[in-house]
């Protein structure tokens, strides 16, 4: 029965956090994504003028697998494409003899300038791994029957080192309960009810929750648009700035904490974590950590909000559940 506990590091302002991954020979730092189901890496096949800097994966080690390929377009338009291979993967100690490694023939821009990553590794559910002609396993899905609990959790932190484990929960991690909420895979996504929220000005009532979905590989918190309206208005100089494509607030402000409403319990985002980033480097204006979820279809429950909570993402049970628990 395997167990397994691997670092997640935050890169600059906690855009994304990065975990070493060993496939094959190499070792590669890989963002882990509960938002996507394809574990795909910079490769000796990525053009050298997209690959530049980061770490490479020789499929000389693995197994082609003959006619497969695969191309993924995230939510912020960035993609990948490439053909794939089986090889051995180990995170944490845990090991997949055989795992789809989706090597990159083509990024685009966003993954060639983020020199730290070296590519993504899904967590999302395998139904929407986009291996044609034949979908194939995530690597928790691969694993998950040598685990000892069909598991992983989450715990990321604000500008400093988190974790994710896998086959188990680590108690140390949180404190009081864990309060459970029901899965829907209909989408592929660890997707929950949220059931309200409060905070900030006029306090949107905890009576609106909504659909969302955990994504460790979305830096903010995207939610209903009357709710962000509704917590910025009572942040001074905050405003919805249409040319930076979402709200901003001055870099010395420190907004009030945000309230979710999960299971019947309430988890706080901190203030601190909502004045997310200067615009570009030096400037005054930040931009928020809260945004609105219009055209998304649901709530996503990025970053800004997973390094406020330990997350527990459990399959091992009749149907897929989430947890949460305060850090
Ligand atoms: C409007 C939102 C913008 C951000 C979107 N998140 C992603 O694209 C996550 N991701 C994965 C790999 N690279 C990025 C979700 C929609």
């Amino acid at each position: 029965c395997q167990t397994g506990e691997v670092a997640a590091d935050p890169q600059l302002y906690d855009q994304s956090y990065l975990s070493p991954v060993t496939i094959g020979n190499s070792e590669l730092m890989l963002d882990f994504d509960t938002g996507s189901a394809d574990l795909w890496c910079f490769s000796t096949e990525s053009p050298a003028v997209q690959s530049a800097g980061h770490g490479l994966y020789n499929p000389s080690t693995g197994t082609e697998l003959d006619g497969a390929f695969w191309d993924i377009t995230y939510g912020d338009q960035s993609a990948a494409s490439g053909n794939v291979f089986a090889d051995k993967v180990v995170v944490g100690g845990v090991t997949a003899t055989k795992q789809a490694i989706e090597a990159a023939t083509s990024v685009s821009y966003e993954f060639t300038e983020d020199v730290a990553s070296d590519g993504l590794l899904g967590l999302a559910f395998s139904s929407i791994n986009t291996i044609l002609p034949q979908p194939q396993t995530t690597f928790f899905d691969t694993v998950r029957n040598t685990l000892a609990k069909a598991v992983f959790t989450v715990d990321l932190k604000k500008g400093a080192a988190g974790s994710y484990t896998f086959g188990y929960i680590d108690s140390s991690k949180y404190s009081g309960a864990i309060t459970y909420v029901p899965v829907n895979t209909a989408n592929g996504f660890w997707q929950f009810t949220a059931d309200g929220y409060s905070g900030g000005g006029n306090n949107a009532s905890t009576g609106r929750g909504g659909v969302a979905i955990a994504d460790t590989g979305t830096s903010l918190l995207y939610l209903p648009a009357s709710v962000a309206k509704g917590y910025y208005s009572g942040v001074q100089g905050a405003s919805f700035d249409f040319r930076q494509g979402g709200y901003t607030l001055p870099c010395s402000a420190t907004p009030p904490d945000f309230n979710v409403a999960i299971g019947g319990k309430t988890f706080t985002v901190p203030g601190s974590y909502i004045n997310y980033a200067p615009l570009r480097a030096g400037s005054s204006t930040c931009f928020g950590g809260i945004q609105a979820d219009s055209g998304i279809g649901f709530s996503i429950f990025g970053d800004v909000f997973l390094k406020a909570v330990y997350a527990i993402f459990d399959d091992s049970g009749s149907s897929p559940k989430l947890g949460f628990a305060a850090q």
